[in-house]
């Protein structure tokens, strides 16, 4: 009889469960359900969402283990009986730019703030950042800021929910999740309490009295489901943040890079070292395994697409036969894809722009192209930054919805001027919470080794040309609004 895990991952737009054979990985069952649209949500609405996604998937009663990844950095703050304060602000709301900007002044200014920054926690605080958020709560809504009793992640609420606990000191989170917080030191593997005290403008010894989840290992179980759903049985891991569980669903080692284009961009790697790069660029976060994963971040990722099919009104398949129609540079036309400001480069309130618009370029055609071309252009510059970091880049894969897109797929080779694979479409992050909840039940030194996914080959000839006009054109808005 097959032991059977469950893997969820709580993401932006939705909640996705897989059901997988602890043994072999191989698939049983899976459900999904949607998220509100917003930058903050009720946590309630990810739990709402959980269990219709967990109901889809056949139930949690015939699995032995489950573990959450989730999206990182929102900031569920709870009061003292465990109640949510307010609506959790989400990694890509902007509200807190400039209490990032504070934080890093606070630390002597810009560049040495933002290398001091990297050097006590790993990354250089932007809006995305948990603290950043608390330092806008202090100033924004103080009455709230003086209820925190608590400080959780999207991830570690969801696997607190599911164990039943009431206890705020039953909070558990994992060092992957932990570093993007902005007051965890990545690289010594614990919490420092004086940047949370600053974070909300209180003594380092009030700061103590805050519960934050304790940080389990990678393969450390956090407890076990609530009896009085009859999860009694389930062992819950520690889960991790959605990058990091995409690593682990992909089995990814050093010198493999993921390039994730869900509602984020995202570029990661893994490394054995931490990174720490004092420019902000690429964020040094720790990983679900044990090493670290830097990773750059961009607040735009599938949803230019999306925004694109809206203006042309075609759906993403009409997209992609569109785009692939045009000619590389889509007739001098170039989208700068900040539509919400964007997180890398740090422009939280830019907004998006065609540039070189002509009589030759307003066409549906070239207007799809420049979308794709833009959206790559962007995660571009990420990989270009973890490169100059000396982060090894072997091979790279191509994750996240956006990754079904046949013209993503075929012309990023020739924006990355390098090969990419593709897996088989799959809910990797989810993959990777499932592969971490076999290995605490397995209880092994490494996570079990499951038969990775195909992957296809694309290749094409390099379009320098429009990455250096994307630059060129992107210096216009080098500065902040
Ligand atoms: N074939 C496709 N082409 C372009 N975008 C797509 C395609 N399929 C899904 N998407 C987009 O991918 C996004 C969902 O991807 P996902 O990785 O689940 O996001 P997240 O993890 O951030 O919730 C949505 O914005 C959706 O519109
Ligand atoms: O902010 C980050 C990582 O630093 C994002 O990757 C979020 O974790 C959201 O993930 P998706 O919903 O796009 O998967």
């Amino acid at each position: 009889m097959a032991i059977l895990v469950a893997g969820i991952d709580s993401s932006t737009q939705s909640c996705k469960v897989v059901i997988r054979d602890s043994e072999t990985g191989a698939l049983v069952r899976s459900g999904s359900a949607k998220h509100p649209e917003g930058t903050e949500v009720d946590p309630e609405a990810w739990w709402d969402a959980f269990l219709q996604a967990v109901e889809a998937a056949g139930g949690l009663g015939d699995v032995a283990a489950a573990s959450v990844g989730g999206q990182q950095h929102g900031l569920v703050a709870l009061d003292s009986s465990g109640r949510v304060i307010r609506n959790a602000l989400l990694w890509n709301d902007t509200r807190s730019a400039e209490a990032a900007d504070q934080l890093i002044q606070e630390h002597g200014g810009t560049a040495e703030g933002k290398a001091n920054w990297a050097r006590m926690t790993g990354s250089v605080p932007v809006a995305s950042f948990t603290a950043t958020k608390l330092r806008w709560l202090a100033e924004a809504e103080p009455e709230n800021a003086a209820r925190v009793a608590a400080v959780a992640l999207p991830h570690d609420w969801l696997t607190w929910k599911i164990s039943g606990a009431a206890r705020l000191e039953d909070l558990t989170t994992d060092r992957s999740d932990a570093s993007g917080t902005s007051y965890y030191d990545t690289a010594a593997g614990q919490y420092r309490y004086e940047l949370l005290a600053q974070a909300l403008h209180i003594s380092e010894e009030a700061a103590r009295e805050i519960v934050l989840p304790r940080v389990l290992g990678p393969n450390e179980s956090a407890g076990t489901g609530d009896p009085a759903r009859g999860w009694g049985h389930l062992v819950l891991g520690p889960g991790a943040g959605d990058n990091a569980a995409a690593a682990l669903g992909l089995g990814m080692s050093t010198g493999d890079v993921a390039i994730s284009i869900g509602t984020s961009g995202v570029v990661s790697a893994v490394s054995p070292e931490p990174i720490q790069d004092p420019s902000g660029t690429v964020n040094g976060f720790a990983d679900a395994s044990g090493e670290f994963l830097p990773l750059a971040v961009t607040l735009n990722g599938s949803r230019i697409l999306d925004g694109v099919c809206r203006m042309l009104g075609v759906d993403h398949d009409q997209l992609a036969e569109l785009a692939l129609a045009a000619e590389p540079g889509a007739n001098g036309l170039t989208l700068i894809p900040y539509l919400e400001g964007e997180r890398t480069p740090n422009l939280p309130f830019a907004t998006g722009s065609f540039i070189g618009l002509s009589l030759a370029s307003m066409n549906p055609q070239d207007v799809a192209r420049s979308a794709v071309e833009g959206l790559l252009c962007l995660l571009a510059d990420g990989l270009s930054a973890m490169t100059s970091l000396g982060v090894p880049v072997n091979s790279i894969q191509l994750i996240g919805g956006a990754a079904r897109n046949a013209a993503v797929q075929q012309l990023a080779p020739a924006i990355f001027e390098r090969e990419i694979l593709v897996p088989e479409p799959d809910e990797y992050v989810a993959n990777g919470a499932a592969r971490q909840a076999a290995w605490v039940l397995s209880g092994a030194e490494a996570p079990p080794a499951w038969a990775a996914s195909s992957t296809t080959r694309f290749s094409a000839e390099p379009t320098r040309f429009v990455r250096d006009r994307y630059a060129e054109r992107q210096m216009l808005f080098a500065e902040r609004p």
